[in-house]
């Protein structure tokens, strides 16, 4: 499943993020699992407990790499803009899952209190002009275009705040979008902007509640939101100790705020269900898009584990 993480700056995008992904690591065996900080802020890193400073490596600095590894065999000359921005679902390729061994994940994946994590790297100077931030994002969006992500395996993504967040295609790969809401008429603002647009492409968003002290918030927010309110996180003692540096375990969490990433969790493993149909769907896109396709080994055993009766249609070159 992919899930992305979108709300109002300021929200607590990167701090639910963590506590979902927390919740998810600290199953045993743990699902496969992947963090994507594609943030301007790049802070999930320290959301889920990395101490101040760790090195990380970034996606920016790994597109070219990126780009050739999902390109594959791929006889295809794509254009940098092609690879980028304007990629559709499945063009390249090379499947990726969450959780393998490639060359991607081996340069740009590192372990951080037991969740794999890449980020896409700080906005620089460096970003104005050609290479603005969006060709990061961009390094996001192809990983999630190539990915098969099968039932009880869950990529992550942080995305950056508000608006921005509709800049590149990104904000339609997901298949749930969980909008995070603070009980305020600017943050209800974001939410129905989100809405508008995204509803036209589609795109599954449920709403929780963050950052909610007392009744009246939640009332507030029930009014506004109505049933798009999936659940709720109150004002919470562990997340002030994870900014304070302080590493808990999740089940220190509050139980409230427990049961909150329980819903989340049912909520996403609830569309889980529909898997067979997505992955199939996925799956055909590469199988038309692909040149390269029937003489890929690999690609052709991914296909038969989607789907062990699958009979790959004429392949369309060009
Ligand atoms: N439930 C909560 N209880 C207490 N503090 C919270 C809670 N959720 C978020 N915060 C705090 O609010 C601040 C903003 O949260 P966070 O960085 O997660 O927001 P964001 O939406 O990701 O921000 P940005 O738009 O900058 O990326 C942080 O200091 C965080 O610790």
């Amino acid at each position: 499943m992919k899930i992305a993480f979108v709300g109002k700056g300021g929200s607590g995008k990167t701090t639910l993020a963590s506590l979902f992904l927390r919740h998810l690591a600290a199953e045993s065996p743990a699902p496969a699992l992947l963090a994507l900080d594609a943030d301007i802020n790049q802070h999930l890193a320290a959301a889920l407990g990395a101490p101040d400073g760790l090195p990380l490596p970034t996606l920016g600095a790994h597109l070219a790499l990126i780009k050739d590894y999902l390109r594959g065999d791929n006889p295809r000359v794509l254009s940098a803009a092609d690879m980028v921005k304007t990629t559709p679902p499945g063009r390249g390729s090379r499947l990726v899952r969450v959780d393998e061994d490639n060359p991607v994940y081996d340069a740009c994946v590192r372990v951080v209190e037991g969740v794999r994590l890449a980020v896409t790297g700080p906005f620089a100077e460096s970003d104005l002009g050609v290479a603005c931030y969006h060709s990061k994002v961009g390094a996001v969006e192809l990983l999630l275009n190539h990915m098969v992500d099968g039932p009880g395996e869950y990529c992550v993504v942080d995305m950056t705040a508000g608006a921005d967040s509709f800049a590149s295609g990104l904000f339609t790969r997901f298949d749930v979008t969980f909008l995070v809401c603070e009980p305020t008429v600017r943050s209800v603002g974001v939410y129905r902007q989100y809405l508008d647009y995204a509803r036209d492409f589609g795109v599954r968003v449920a709403v929780v509640g963050n950052k909610i002290s007392d009744d009246e918030d939640l009332a507030f927010l029930r009014e506004r939101v109505g049933d798009d309110l999936l659940t709720w996180v109150g004002r919470s003692a562990h997340v002030r100790a994870t900014e304070r540096g302080e590493v808990r375990p999740i089940d220190d969490l509050e139980p409230r705020n427990r049961d909150a990433l329980r819903a989340m969790r049912s909520l996403v493993d609830g569309v889980d269900k529909d898997w067979p149909r997505y992955q199939r769907q996925a799956v055909e896109f590469h199988l038309r898009n692909a040149a390269a396709w029937a003489s890929d080994r690999a690609g052709r055993d991914l296909a038969e584990q989607v789907d062990p009766d699958y009979v790959p249609g004429p392949v369309l070159i060009g």
